[in-house]
C-alpha cells in the first residue's frame, strides 16, 4: 500500500506540483520509504523529482519550483517488491512510445512470466526488480501495438483492457502520457483503493480541475467535491478539461482489501463507500462482544488502553460498549512515523520503544485491557506489554480488532513470510505466552467483515487473504508463495543485492 495521486488543472498556466505535494503529505501514512512527483509541461515535457525519504524531504520548495506543468502524478512508497533503493522510487518512466510515466499501489503476482515476456518477446529493458516497472512496460507494450504516431482515448482503453488480461494482482495506478493526459485505472477486483473528485475553477467559463487519489481525505483537503470511488476494472482518462470513464472489466468480483479499514487508511477517508472511522468504531463494538464472551460480563478489567495511533477509535468504542474507563496509557512521540511499514525487524522493534512511552500512573497495580487494531509480527504488542508490566500492571489483557494474521499478503502489503507472522503457527494461548500477556483476544473474521460491510450494499466480499488464506485473483500458486517467503523474509532482505542507484533525488527530465 503506497499512496498515489494524479492531478489535472483546467488552467494550463498553473502548476500542479504544489498541490500534488500537499496530497502526498495527506497520504504519507501509506508509504515512508520514498516519494516522487512527475509533471507534464509545455510541448509534452516531463519534469521529475523522486528519491528516498518522506515527501517533504524529497520535494523541498526549490525542487518543487522546477516541476512545471498543469498536470502530474505523485507517489509515496512502501515497498512490496524489489528493494528500498531510490532507483525504485516512483513514478517510473519510459520514453517509448509517446513518453509514459506511471505510479502504482499494489503488487503483481505474475511478474516472473511478465518479465520473461518483456525480455524475450518485446525486448524491453527492465532496470530494477520493481513490479511497477513491469506494469508500466506492459502498458507501454500494449500502446505500442497501435503503431500510431498519436493515440486517442479508444487506444488507451484498449491497452488497459489488454493489461487486465495480462497483469494479475492488486493495482491501483495513475499514469500520464506526454501531451495527452492523466489516466487512472484500478485492477478488476478493486483490491487497492482509489477515488476521484472535481473542483470548479474560478474562471468565467465553467471548467473543472480533476484529481485522483488513494484516499478521499487528500481530495477533501484540497477542496475537491463529488468524490467517488474509481470502480474495479475501470479506467479514467482526464485530458484538457475533459474526462472519460469506462468500466473495462465487469466480470470480476468487487473485493477491496479489508486491511485498509483495519490499519492502512486514514480514519477520515471514505473507501469504496465505507467510512473508515465508522468501520473502526464498529470493530470496537464487535470486539467488545468477544471480550465479554472470553473474560465474562463481570471481569476484572480496570481500564481500556489504546496503542496509538490507529487503535484509538476502536478502543474508545470498545470501552463504551464494556462500560469501562478509556485511558491513554501510552504517550506517542508525534515525530516518529508508522513502525509496521518500516523495513527490518530490529528497526521496527527499536522504533516502538522510541515512539511509545508508558505512563506509570495508568498501569500501577491495575488490570488493563490493551487494544490494538492488529497483531501482525507481534513487534508492537510484545514491547507494549513489557512496558505495561515494567510500569507496574497486575494483569495485561490484549485485544486485537483484526483476527489472527496467518497468511502472506501478495497484493500490496509487505507480509511476505508466514514464519514472521506470530499467529501463523501458534494458537491464541501460545501467542499470549510469546507476547507475555495474560490473555490475547482476537476479533472473529465474521465480526470484522460485518463491521465493514454494513455501510454498503455494493461489496459482498472483501480481499482478506491474510486471515483466511483465500486469494481473490485465484491463481496464487504454492510455489509463488514459497519463493516469496524465501526471497523477501527479513533476514534475506537485510543483505540485498540491490538495484543500481542511478536515480537518486534527481531531475532527469528537466528541460
Ligand atoms: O504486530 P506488528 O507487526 O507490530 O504490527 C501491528 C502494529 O503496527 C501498526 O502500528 P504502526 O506503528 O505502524 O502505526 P500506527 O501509529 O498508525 O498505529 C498497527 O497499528 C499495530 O500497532
Ligand atoms: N505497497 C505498494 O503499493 C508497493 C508498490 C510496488 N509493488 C512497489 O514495491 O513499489
Ligand atoms: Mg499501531
Amino acid at each position: 500500500m503506497c499512496g498515489i495521486t494524479g492531478l489535472v488543472l483546467a488552467d494550463s498556466t498553473n502548476n500542479a506540483a504544489p498541490e500534488i505535494l500537499e496530497a502526498l503529505n495527506m497520504l504519507q501514512h501509506r508509504g515512508q520509504d520514498s516519494a516522487g512527483i512527475v509533471t507534464c509541461g509545455q510541448r509534452g515535457r516531463f519534469y521529475q523529482c523522486k528519491g528516498n525519504g518522506m515527501a517533504n524531504e524529497v520535494l523541498n520548495q526549490e525542487r518543487l519550483f522546477e516541476l512545471k506543468g498543469n498536470m502530474g502524478l505523485g507517489h509515496v512508497r512502501y515497498p512490496t517488491a524489489g528493494t528500498s533503493n531510490s532507483s525504485e522510487a516512483q513514478p517510473f518512466y519510459v520514453n517509448s512510445p509517446y513518453g509514459i510515466t506511471l505510479a502504482h499501489n499494489g503488487n503483481l503476482t505474475n511478474t516472473a512470466e511478465l518479465g520473461e515476456f518483456l525480455d524475450t518477446d518485446v525486448h524491453r529493458h527492465l532496470n530494477t526488480d520493481s513490479d511497477s516497472e513491469i506494469l508500466l512496460n506492459m502498458f507501454a507494450t500494449n500502446l505500442d501495438k497501435t503503431g500510431k504516431r498519436r493515440i486517442n482515448e479508444e487506444d488507451v482503453f484498449n491497452a488497459i483492457s489488454e493489461l487486465y488480461t495480462q497483469c494479475v494482482g492488486g493495482y491501483a495506478c495513475v499514469s500520464m502520457i506526454a501531451g495527452f493526459g492523466v489516466i487512472a485505472f484500478r485492477d478488476p477486483n478493486g483490491i487497492r483503493p482509489m477515488c476521484i473528485g472535481k473542483r470548479k475553477t474560478l474562471s468565467s467559463i465553467p471548467s473543472y480541475d480533476y484529481m485522483v487519489s488513494s484516499e478521499s481525505a487528500a481530495l477533501e483537503a484540497l477542496e475537491f467535491v463529488d468524490i467517488e470511488p474509481v470502480m474495479p476494472g475501470e479506467a479514467i482518462i482526464i485530458s484538457k478539461n475533459k474526462i472519460v470513464r469506462r468500466r473495462l472489466d465487469l466480470k470480476s468480483e468487487y473485493t477491496p482489501c479489508i486491511f485498509e479499514y483495519v490499519y492502512f487508511a486514514r480514519p477520515d477517508s471514505i473507501i469504496d463507500g465505507i467510512p473508515v472511522n465508522d468501520a473502526r468504531m464498529a470493530m470496537g463494538e464487535n470486539l467488545a462482544e468477544t471480550v465479554k464472551q472470553v473474560l465474562g460480563e463481570n471481569n476484572d478489567i480496570d481500564s481500556v488502553i489504546p496503542v496509538p495511533d490507529t487503535s484509538r477509535i476502536i478502543a474508545l468504542q470498545l470501552s463504551q460498549a464494556l462500560n469501562l474507563p478509556y485511558r491513554e496509557g501510552f504517550n506517542k512521540n508525534r515525530y516518529v512515523g508508522r513502525t509496521f511499514i518500516m523495513p527490518g525487524q530490529e528497526l521496527r522493534r527499536k522504533t516502538v520503544r522510541r515512539k511509545l512511552n508508558a505512563m506509570r500512573y495508568e498501569f500501577e497495580n491495575k488490570n488493563v485491557l490493551i487494544v490494538d487494531d492488529s497483531i501482525v509480527r507481534g513487534t508492537t504488542s510484545r514491547e507494549i506489554i513489557q512496558m505495561a508490566r515494567d510500569a507496574g500492571a497486575k494483569k495485561v489483557y490484549f485485544a486485537s480488532a483484526a483476527p489472527p494474521v496467518k497468511y502472506q499478503n501478495v497484493y500490496g502489503i509487505d507480509m511476505p513470510s508466514r514464519n514472521e507472522l506470530i499467529a501463523a503457527y501458534n494458537t491464541e494461548d501460545e501467542v499470549a505466552e510469546i507476547l507475555g500477556a495474560d490473555k490475547v483476544i482476537y476479533q472473529t473474521i465474521d465480526n470484522l467483515e460485518k463491521a465493514c460491510k454494513q455501510f454498503t450494499t455494493k461489496i459482498k466480499k472483501f480481499e482478506m487473504s491474510v486471515f483466511d488464506g483465500v486469494y481473490v485473483t485465484g491463481n496464487v500458486s504454492k510455489k509463488y508463495l514459497e519463493n516469496l517467503e524465501q526471497e523477501r523474509n527479513d533476514s534475506t532482505r537485510s543483505s540485498p543485492i540491490g538495484s543500481p542507484n542511478i536515480s537518486g533525488i534527481d531531475n532527469i527530465f528537466k528541460k
